[in-house]
């Protein structure tokens, strides 16, 4: 059942609404605080809004002010707002702000149902018009459309077009590369080269002369003068993967050549000047490095001009279904294999692990079970994973997992707080304190206690 939230202090057109709208669920507020609380708790597409709010029921300041609130929170929430026949003024007001539509009581019952169906529908589309347009972005390469990816591809739309240096966060396997890559494709500088170079599986005393190049003689063995990375992605893009690895050394030579750019090769006595954009990508935590000294304060500050974490797989909830299908296209044709599908069984065990290699793990193991797989269908076993025999139990399960990605995802947005990650999570303080009893996520409790010395 569609659910609408009805912010309406009047108890009788609460009962009128509840009467005449039968086909949806309505959840009501009384005022803008407990609007806010329930948008929350029922994130609803569709909101009735009386302008008349207390403590200013004669004006329109507070359920305007409420609009404001409503859109912040949520802009592609649609907002009906209900006003007396007379305040025509105030609800063109509202439509300026981003009401959606607006109905003057007294209230008929059809043309309401109408207007609140018609808002639906226009919510439905928008929906799958930004999930289209998102699994369009970066050339289909970037599968999924769970909120997380959906925010980052949204990310990457606005960032390609500019030059700013851009840091990817996330842990392996992610798609860091994949990401850098769909900068690099959106971006105008799409017809000039991509170079990545991954600064941990180079030998610290190779990596210089892999950057910058160097001229003959300048070493035993340089028998010609060959370029380096940057110099080879002139014009494009340079990913350096895994910076979080660059030797000390060599980050002050990074730093200015992100500040000059400009490079001397090994062994060469002029400067050369280059036009690279750069995309920086590690696991690590940058921060910390910097306050443990092991990387330089002023080059995490120049190349992390903006930041992008990319969400691990585990907390991508139904993507984690979908890339596998996608994957198990790609590998039939691969294999010429003609696997059909997942066990329900297949997809619960991949709906619980927890995917510490991420993507590149969910393509390991279902590449295996490709060419292991004896029937028409991937088993759990033929993933290497085993699920729950009971489906009670395992929706139970999933149920519990989901739950606790959530709180500890709205914790770490909340930095820690549990006010503030009650709040998130649309839930009061008890509430959080119970379900972190009841999943045993403890250390959350201890952070904050942390925090607070
Ligand atoms: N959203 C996605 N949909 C489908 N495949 C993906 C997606 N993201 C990444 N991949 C695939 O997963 C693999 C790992 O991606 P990538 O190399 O970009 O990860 P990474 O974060 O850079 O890893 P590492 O830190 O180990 O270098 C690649 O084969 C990539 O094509």
């Amino acid at each position: 059942m569609k659910t609408i939230l009805v912010i309406e202090d009047d108890i009788g057109i609460q009962k009128q609404l509840k009467w005449s709208l039968s086909e949806f669920e309505l959840v009501f507020a009384q005022d803008r605080q407990s609007a806010l609380t329930q948008l929350r708790r029922y994130e609803p597409d569709v909101v009735t809004l009386d302008l008349g709010l207390p403590p200013d029921e004669a004006n329109a300041t507070e359920g305007l002010a409420c609009l404001n609130d409503i859109l912040n929170f949520n802009p592609n929430c649609k907002v009906i707002v209900i006003t007396g026949n007379t305040d025509n003024s105030h609800a063109l007001k509202a439509i300026a702000l981003g009401a959606y539509d607006y109905y003057q009581k007294p209230i008929d019952a059809d043309v309401l149902n109408v207007t609140l169906n018609r808002a639906f529908k226009l919510a439905q589309l928008e929906a799958e018009n930004r999930a289209l347009r998102s699994s369009n972005v970066a050339a289909q390469e970037i599968i999924g459309n769970s909120d997380a990816m959906i925010k980052a591809c949204r990310t990457v739309e606005k960032i390609a077009p500019t030059e700013i240096t851009t840091l990817l966060l996330g842990e392996s396997g992610t798609g860091k590369e994949v990401f850098a890559r769909a900068i690099h494709k959106q971006s105008p500088r799409v017809k000039k080269p991509f170079v990545a170079i991954n600064c941990a599986s180079i030998p610290e005393n190779l990596l210089e002369s892999e950057l910058f190049g160097y001229e003959r003689g300048a070493f035993t063995g340089a028998n010609k003068t060959t370029l380096g990375k940057i110099e080879c992605a002139n014009g494009g893009t340079l990913l350096l993967d895994e910076i979080g690895d660059m030797p000390l050394s060599l980050q002050a030579k990074m730093l200015r050549f992100l500040q000059e750019r400009v490079i001397e090769r090994i062994g060469g006595r002029q400067e050369i000047e280059v036009d690279v954009r750069v995309i920086c990508a590690t696991h690590r935590n940058l921060s910390e490095m910097v306050a443990e000294q092991s990387f330089r304060e002023d080059l995490y500050y120049r190349i992390s001009e903006i930041t992008l974490v990319i969400p691990p797989l585990r907390d991508r909830g139904h993507d984690i279904i979908v890339i596998a299908k996608a994957l198990l296209h790609r590998f039939n044709d691969e294999f010429n294999s003609k696997i059909q599908g997942f066990s329900d069984c297949a997809m619960q065990a991949m709906m619980q692990h927890s995917w510490p290699g991420n993507i590149r793990e969910l393509q390991n193991k279902l590449k295996s079970a490709v060419i292991l797989a004896d029937s028409k269908q991937i088993s759990a076993e033929d993933l290497g994973l085993t699920a729950q025999s009971s489906k009670t139990a395992t929706l139970r399960m999933v149920r519990e997992q989901a739950e606790s990605q959530a709180i500890r995802h709205a914790h770490s947005l909340a930095s820690g707080n549990l006010s503030k990650t009650a709040d998130i999570l649309g839930v009061t303080r008890p509430t959080l304190y119970a379900l972190i009893e009841k999943y045993k996520l403890l250390d959350l409790r201890t952070t904050e206690s942390e925090t607070q010395q």
